[in-house]
């Protein structure tokens, strides 16, 4: 049987980080941010109603999505940002079930989902066992903004797009504190594997 894991946290709290340990012991990850970027590429259904729903003005020049440009409308507007989830989620779900699927009938012993909206978007259900990656709000400012280059207004916008980091500790089956260094958060993480007797 393969154990499922989700991965979540909140907005620069470490998920990217933990997830490149999780690799590092060779244990796969399905990534919703990657997947997320792959199915808004031109040709992509979901490409095209964001292009109806948003208009031409947000496509650079090659006609990409501007990213930046988009993350400026949506993470200013609930409800802009609940039609291009409406527009974006379903194509993402879709496709980490496929992959989801894929590693369980090769029998991995452990597979993650990377979601930052895990909770949001009541997606617990894809999942037996939740890690939770946290630090405090401070660092996550100061990491947010020094990793994306945004003011802090746009900082505290995003993180204020998502449920608080404290709520969703309350909801894991474990987490791990990333205040510290990376090797300690490698060591947390590897002490929960062990729990569950994956490593
Ligand atoms: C708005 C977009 C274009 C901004 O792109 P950008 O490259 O700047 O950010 P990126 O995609 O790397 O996301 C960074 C982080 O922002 C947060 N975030 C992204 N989308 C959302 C959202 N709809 N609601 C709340 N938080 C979000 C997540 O923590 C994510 O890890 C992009 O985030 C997007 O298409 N979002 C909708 C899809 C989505 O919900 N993705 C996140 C979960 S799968
Ligand atoms: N323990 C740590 N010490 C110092 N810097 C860290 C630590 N963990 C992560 N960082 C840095 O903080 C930033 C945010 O981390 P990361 O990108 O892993 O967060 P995330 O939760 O995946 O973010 P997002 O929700 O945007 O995908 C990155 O620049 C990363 O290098």
């Amino acid at each position: 049987m393969t154990l499922v894991i989700g991965l979540t946290g909140s907005i620069a709290s470490g998920k990217s980080t933990v997830s490149t340990m999780f690799k590092e012991l060779h244990i796969p990850v399905i990534d919703a941010d990657k997947i997320s970027r792959e199915v808004v590429e031109p040709g992509e259904f979901a490409y095209q109603e964001i292009v109806k729903e948003f208009g031409e003005t947000i496509l650079l020049e090659d006609q990409s999505i501007d990213r930046k440009k988009l993350g400026s409308i949506i993470f200013t507007d609930e409800g802009k940002r609940k039609k291009l989830n409406g527009i974006v989620h379903p194509a993402i779900r879709k496709r980490m079930l496929e992959e989801k699927e894929a590693y369980t009938k090769e029998l991995e012993k452990c597979v993650v989902m990377d979601i930052p909206l895990l909770f949001e978007s009541k997606l617990t259900h894809f999942v037996e066992k939740i890690v939770v990656v946290y630090v405090d709000e401070n660092t996550q400012l100061e990491r947010l903004m020094s990793r994306d280059g945004s003011s802090e207004k746009e900082a505290l916008q995003r993180i204020r797009s998502q449920i608080p980091v404290r709520e969703k500790i309350e909801l894991a089956d474990a987490v791990i504190n990333n205040n510290g260094t990376k090797e300690d958060s490698f060591g947390q993480l590897k002490d929960i594997l062990r729990k569950w007797n994956v490593l």
